[in-house]
């Protein structure tokens, strides 16, 4: 019988990024996080950024602050996370609002490119927000929406986009990794299939943002938005961020005219007029304060580098995977993402009746994966926080607790 313990201690010991775990703040209780692709753990250098920011800049610079550099800090942030995390030149990422309103607004704006079109095509298993979003896009805007049927254990394909794509189509909407299972879509291959026949993608990067390389100049995506609060460590309800490829820019105009997104917005005048650029994505005042803990978290990422995360990612799913093989397929429990490394994200997801009352339970150890209704545990795997030690004992317990 292999001793994984002993495994996973030998991974951690040859773990190139180990040292980044000692950065995060440690939970005191928790034996294993497994939730880091709900709510990413806090850096402990974002203490001291907030302090310094309460205490300088807007405790000592008060409403100067906006004339020395916050007016810029959504388009600066979202550079840099344009450049560390997402593969986008400077100019087309823009951090604000929520994921939900982002994609509100970039989903019009988007069909709004294509008014000869009556439809926008999705993808059942897509995360609920994206879904409810599009029903109301579709309502407001007289669209239907073109469903893809999804198996939760896979995701969405570009021969399925080929199937229902055509001249009616104004957008195709898809996660590129997706929430329940994990699955990684090929997003260059879906953007391409949409072109093909004239449409346009948006892409929710919520899952793989931080945790898998992403190329979106280089894949021609339209538009993309995405969480930080995840692998991006943002802390909760942090911001997210939008991207709109500058082929767009000029043309793509999103609903909410609020005035920041206005061309002058200390002129104050009559009638709105778009900022250019990327700045246009902007409606009302950026939330500085909380953009903070996601700049901790970049400077982490920019060190380690999106490949080293990618390799170890891998690495955790694969430990995680071969734990599961081991200890948990004869048990009535079920796999229910994708086993080839192309095809992954950052978690895994397992099936069994009594999850739910499972996963209470492990919670109540200090063992915190993450509960899917009606029956799955996601095991979420941070490449930069999450040690292979963690993933043994988190699974261990999970592997007691089924019996
Ligand atoms: C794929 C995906 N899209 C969107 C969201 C949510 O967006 P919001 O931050 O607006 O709650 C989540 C998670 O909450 C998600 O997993
Ligand atoms: N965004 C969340 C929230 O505000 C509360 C609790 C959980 C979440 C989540 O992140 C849900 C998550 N996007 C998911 O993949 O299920």
């Amino acid at each position: 019988m292999e001793d994984f313990e002993a495994r996973a201690r030998g991974l951690d010991a040859a773990d190139p990024l180990r040292h980044f775990r000692e950065r995060f703040v440690d939970a005191g209780d928790v034996v294993a996080y497994l939730d880091g692709n709900s709510l990413g753990r806090p850096l402990r250098t974002t203490t001291d950024r907030m302090t310094e920011f309460i205490e300088d800049e807007w405790g000592g610079r008060l409403i100067r602050g906006w004339g020395e550099g916050w007016m810029d800090q959504a388009l600066n942030v979202g550079d840099r996370l344009g450049r560390i995390a997402l593969g986008a030149e400077p100019g087309q990422v823009a951090v604000a609002d929520s994921t939900s309103v982002l994609l509100y607004k970039l989903a019009r704006a988007a069909v709004d490119l294509r008014p000869d079109r009556s439809e926008i095509v999705l993808d059942t298993d897509n995360f609920p927000t994206d879904r409810y979003v599009l029903e109301g896009i579709a309502a407001e805007r007289d669209l239907r929406l073109r469903w893809i049927s999804t198996d939760p254990a896979r995701g969405i394909t570009d021969e399925q986009v080929a199937e229902v794509t055509g001249p009616d189509t104004a957008l195709v909407v898809f996660s590129h990794v997706a929430y329940r299972s994990g699955y990684l879509a090929d997003a260059a291959a879906i953007t391409r299939t949409a072109h093909a026949a004239g449409a346009l993608v948006l892409c929710d990067l919520c899952h793989s943002v931080g945790a898998v390389p992403i190329d979106l100049d280089e894949w021609q995506v339209d538009f993309a938005v995405g969480c930080t609060y995840k692998y991006l460590n943002g802390g909760p309800g942090s911001p997210a961020f939008g991207y709109v490829n500058r082929t767009h820019h000029g043309q793509a105009q999103q609903p909410i005219w609020g005035w920041m997104g206005h061309a002058e917005p200390f002129t104050m005048g009559p009638g709105y007029r778009p900022a250019a650029g990327i700045r246009s994505v902007l409606s009302g005042t950026p939330p500085i304060l909380a953009m903070l803990p996601m700049m901790a978290s970049l400077d982490a990422l920019e060190e380690a580098g999106i490949e080293a995360v990618r390799a170890k990612s891998l690495s955790l799913t694969d430990f995680a995977l071969e734990l599961t093989d081991t200890w948990l397929l004869d048990r009535g429990v079920e796999l229910v993402s994708p086993r080839a490394e192309t095809l992954r994200g950052s978690h895994i997801t397992l099936r069994r009746a009594d999850f739910r009352e499972i996963n209470d339970r492990l919670w109540e150890k200090g063992v915190i994966p993450d509960f899917r209704s009606p029956d799955a545990i996601r095991i979420g795997l941070s490449p930069l926080s999450t040690s292979f030690a963690e993933v043994h004992r988190g699974l261990s317990a999970l592997a007691e607790a089924v019996g």
